[in-house]
This record gives C-alpha cells, structure tokens and sequence, in this order.
C-alpha cells in the first residue's frame, strides 16, 4: 500500500482528483466531500447576499413607489388590492371619468399594492407624456413575442424597435404609400365577389364585412397580386382573428403555462400562422421573379415582396435599397434572435384588427347618414371628372370623405386607452408630478376624444364638417364652431369650396395615438381606407338592412373596440 502524499495548498481541485485517482489513499473520499461541503457553503452564502441585495432593492423601489405615488391625486384606496376590485365591478373608462372629474387632469389608481396606473387626461400633458414615456407595457410585447417570435417592432422597450420603426415608418410613407392610394379594381372585384357570395347565404353584417375588407387592403398592398389569388387567404384570415381573441389571455400568464393543453392549441395556431406567411412569401417571391423576368428592364431579383406587380405602372423603385424594410425581412437580414416573418406577421395582426375597427365604424356611419353618403357620392363623381385611368382615384380631392374617415376615427378609437410606461427612469411633467419608473401610464382616449373642451358641445355626436373649413373672401371659414345640427345646414360640399383642416392641429385627436410610440401605419391606412371608399361608394350604396338595429355605443371585442351590436348592411350596385 502506497503512502498518503502530502497536499499543499497550492494544490487545484484538478490535481487532487488526479493525485486521488492515482493513489490509493484512504482519505481521498472525506477529502472530497469535505471540498465539496465548502464549495457548496460558498455558493450558499454567495447566493443568500445576492437574493437579499435583491429584496433589498425591491424593498426599496417600493418604498420609493409608494412615497411618489402618494404627490400624485386619486381616490383613496382601501383595500389591499388597491383600485382592482373597483375596476373589475365597473368599466374603467367610467372609474377614471369619474375619478378625472373629482381629482383634475392626472390621478393615480392602485391596480395591487406593487402596482401603480397614472391616467392623464390634460391634451398638453398627454402630448409631454407620449413624448417622453417611450416603453410600452411589457404586457403587449409579451403577447406578440408568444404569438409570433421574437421580432422589433411591437416590443415594450423602445431601444428595441427604434430602428424597425423608421424603416417600416420609410417604407410605409413612401412606396407603399403610393400604392394605398391607388386601389386596383381587382382588389375591389375580390372583396366584393366575397360580399356577394355572403350575402347569397344570408345576411351580412359590419363587422364580417369590415374585416374582410380590412384584410384584403392590407394584404392586396403589402403582398401584391399573389395575396388575391392565394388560396390559403381565407385560412389565414380566420387564423389571424383567432389568435388574436387569445393572444392577450395567454400572455397575461408570468410564467407561461407550458402545463396547460389549450396553450399548446394556441402555440399550433401560431405555427400554422408562421408557416402560411412564409408561403405568401415564396408566392411573392415567384411573382416578382416571373415578373423581373418578363420586363428587360428590371433584372434585380431582391424580392419587394411581388409588390410591383399591384401597381398597373411600375417603376424602378423594386431595385432593393437597405432601407426597405420588406426586403430586409425576406432576405434574412435580421439579427439572429429575430423570427422570420415576425415583424410581417405582427404588422398584419395589428394592421387587420385596427383598420377593420376603423371601417366597420366608418360603414356604420355611412348607413346611419344617408345624406352624407349622398354628399360623398357626389364628391367621387366630380373628383373623377378628367381622370382617364379607371383605377386612379383622385382622393385629395375628397375632402369630405377624408373628414368623415377622421370623425368615424374620432368617435370609435381602436381601444379605450393608450399605454405607456418607462421601463428603466422616473420622468417629470410639466406640472411638477414625478411618474415613478414602472408604472403603468393610460390616456383614456375615448374621454379625450368626446371631450366638450376639445370638440365643443356637439362632441359625442358624427359631425364630420368640424375638420373642414369652408373657403371664402381668401380667408377659410370654420364650421367646427355651429352647434349640433350644422351637417344638415350646409352646402353640399359639390357646391362649396372645403378645405380639410389637419386632424392633428387638435391634440385632443388620437386615434393613431401620439408622440414617440405612435402608429407608424396612420398615413398609409388613411388613404387605402380612402382610395378603397371612393371606389366602392362609386359602384355601390350601402344601406341599413330594412329592420336591421344599430347600436353605436362600442363594446371590447378582440382587444379593439366594436360596435355591439353590428347592424345588417347591404350593398345595392348604382346601375343597377
Ligand atoms: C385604422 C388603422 C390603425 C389604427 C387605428 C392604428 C392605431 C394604432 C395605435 C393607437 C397605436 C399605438 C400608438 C401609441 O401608443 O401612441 C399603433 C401603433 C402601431 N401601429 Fe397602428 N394603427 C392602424 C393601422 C396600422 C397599420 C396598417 C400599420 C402598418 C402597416 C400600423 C403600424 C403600427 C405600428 C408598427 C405600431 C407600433 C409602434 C410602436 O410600438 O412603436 N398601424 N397603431
């Protein structure tokens, strides 16, 4: 038997399992365990400092929280609970109506002892806030990241989307833009095939007939022609809105609940969704090298996505530039975490739901205001007076159109609230109050939307004159002033020069929302909606169906807000 050598102290953990193994030495196991007791006492004792430096901060932060909250005016709270049991009994744009009406313009609710909600509802300081304010709730980024990947738009922390933003912001604003505003007869043929087909079945309602609508706009401009002959078109739709009714509940878990079979339902949906966008984009892909192929003077085959081929002129514009956020998402220029087609699918779910709120409120007006149909009508008539091309629609030239798409905005935002938060600092407004980091920021924009002290006395009623101005003796004229009742007293707009004023010269206007986070996409849905309507409303009148009800007070469907009950429409063709 070999003798025990001695162990220096020098000696590593290494060395000793090699002197261990070579020798035979009867103290090599305590020895071991003995090193390992101490290590894992070590790691014990690191970890117990780390967690309690952690608490420690918590502790803190709360402490901080609460000191700052209590500057910040509200009703008084309680419960341990906070505000939440309040805001579960009633609506909460009712509980921060009220609560604005007795506190002022910024109030504070508890909606849990560590979670604090400041709703502003001052236009000037909601335009200082959503300027500064530039994360979202970490909640909506959770509910895109579950849904569709990991992606850089749609996420709460600004840093993170900056970037996509602005390409997706040139993109939009430029050629897309372009190509909104010119709606091809085949895209109008195809949703109205679709609505004829319904309407053979039985009747058709706002709210089918806004989304698929909705639907159509979006992916007849973003994909091209192939989106209108694709075959899986009726498949995504109906994907689309069924993720889009779980999406919120799924990502409202902390940990996500990997133990619960209707999640794993859910994440199939999801996959599904994943692998029909890449198809419509191979399609595109096809379309646009077939395309290329076919024209000698465009040889460049970085795919736009097949877009080109919706435009009857196109230009040279398909030649790839590195800002064109499309081509950056189809040829993989994307960071390695990035999910194919994420930020496609994201813009796509987003743009679906918003702009199928928008018209579906836009054809409840229209039905429920006949003489402004009429007046509208009207207006596309003498717009089209010298334009040759069946296609081109001359939308500037409708401003009563324009004003009727802004107050059909006005009247029905896409949600009740906009959110913000900042993630990491404390900012302060202009009136002295500190919003502590991480808390929940609201404009509860239905409010400040129907505001009298914004909008005047008619607020809550469809006015769509108070955004033009009547020109006359060089100076404009406004009619926003006249009390309720002035559509009926004016002129037709035929007869009248009217000059549209600018939305946003109201701060108190925010369908699209405002300042740093705001909708990328308010331009370019503006005029597809338009150019969409000036064809439609051209071929077609739309009418309530006879005995049909309307309901405009909104209710919450899929996160965007609906008309409750969607009154029973039809289209009547004018030659007919
Ligand atoms: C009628 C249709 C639409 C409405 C009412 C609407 C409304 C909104 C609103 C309220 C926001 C949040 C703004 C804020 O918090 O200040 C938003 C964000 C956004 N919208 Fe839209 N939107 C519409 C259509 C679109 C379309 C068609 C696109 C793109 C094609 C788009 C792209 C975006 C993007 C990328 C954001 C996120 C910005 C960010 O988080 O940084 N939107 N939209």
């Amino acid at each position: 038997m070999k003798s025990c050598e001695p162990v220096t102290p020098t000696t590593t953990f290494l060395a000793f399992l090699r002197y261990s193994s070579s020798s035979e030495n009867c103290n090599s196991q305590e020895l071991l365990r003995d090193f390992a007791t101490r290590e894992l006492n070590a790691f014990l004792w690191i970890s117990l400092i780390a967690i309690t430096a952690l608490l420690l901060r918590k502790v803190a932060k709360l402490f901080k929280l609460w000191a700052q909250a209590r500057k910040i005016p509200g009703p008084p709270c309680s419960s341990f609970y906070g505000h939440s049991n309040l805001i579960s009994r009633e609506n909460l744009t009712d509980v921060l109506l009220v609560s604005h009406k007795k506190y002022g313009s910024v109030v504070k609710l508890w909606l849990g002892p560590t979670q604090l909600l400041v709703s502003v509802k001052d236009p000037a300081l909601i335009k200082e806030m959503l300027i500064k304010a530039e994360d979202k709730l970490p909640l909506t980024g959770r509910a895109f990241h579950l849904a569709f990947g990991p992606s850089s738009l749609f996420a709460s922390s600004f840093d993170k989307v900056q970037r996509r933003r602005e390409s997706l912001a040139t993109e939009l604003n430029g050629r897309l833009i372009e190509r909104a505003s010119v709606i091809p007869t085949k895209v109008v043929d195809c949703i109205m095939g679709r609505i004829h087909k319904l309407m053979d079945k039985g009747s058709i309602d706002c709210k089918m007939v806004s989304q698929h609508m909705a639907f159509t706009l979006l992916g007849a401009t973003l994909f091209g022609d192939a989106f209108l002959v694709w075959s899986e078109a009726t498949v995504y739709e109906e994907l689309l809105m069924m993720i889009a009714k779980d999406a919120c509940f799924w990502a409202s878990y902390a940990v996500t609940p990997v133990w619960k079979k209707g999640f794993w339902r859910y994440q199939r949906l999801c996959t599904k969704l994943k692998c029909l966008t890449q198809d419509i984009v191979q399609q595109c892909r096809r379309n646009y090298k077939l395309f290329c192929h076919g024209d000698g003077n465009l040889h460049n085959e970085t795919a736009n996505m097949g877009m080109e081929s919706v435009s009857a002129t196109p230009s040279c514009s398909c030649v790839e530039r590195p800002d064109n956020f499309f081509s950056n998402e189809l040829n993989g220029h994307l960071s390695a975490r990035e999910e194919p087609c994420g930020n496609i699918m994201g813009v796509m779910f987003h743009g679906c739901l918003t702009t199928a709120g928008l018209i579906g409120n836009l054809l409840e007006r229209l039905v429920t205001h006949p003489e402004i149909q009429d007046k509208i009508y009207s207006e596309i008539i003498t717009a089209r007076k010298g334009l040759i091309k069946q296609d081109q629609q001359c939308v500037d030239k409708m401003p009563l159109l324009l004003a009727t798409v802004y107050e059909s905005a006005r009247l029905l935002p896409s949600g009740p609230l906009l959110q913000r938060c900042s993630l990491k600092n404390d900012f302060n407004l202009k009136t002295g109050v500190t919003i502590p980091a991480g808390a929940v920021l609201v404009v509860p924009v239905q409010l400040v939307q129907m505001d009298d002290s914004s909008w005047g006395k008619d607020a809550s009623e469809f006015n769509p004159y108070r955004f033009l101005s009547k020109s006359g003796n060089g100076s404009d004229l406004l009619l926003n002033t006249s009390p309720t009742g002035v559509a009926e007293e004016l002129v037709s707009p035929c007869k009248s020069k009217f000059v549209l004023n600018d939305p946003n010269d109201n701060v108190a206007f925010l369908p699209f929302g405002s300042g740093t986070r705001a909708c990328v996409g308010q331009k370019f849905v503006i005029q597809g909606v338009m150019a969409l309507f000036a064809s439609l409303l051209e071929q077609y009148e739309i009418r309530l169906q006879p005995g049909s009800q309307c309901d405009l007070n909104p209710s919450m469907n899929l996160g965007v807000f609906q008309p409750p009950l969607s009154p029973k429409i039809v289209f009547v063709g004018r030659n007919s």
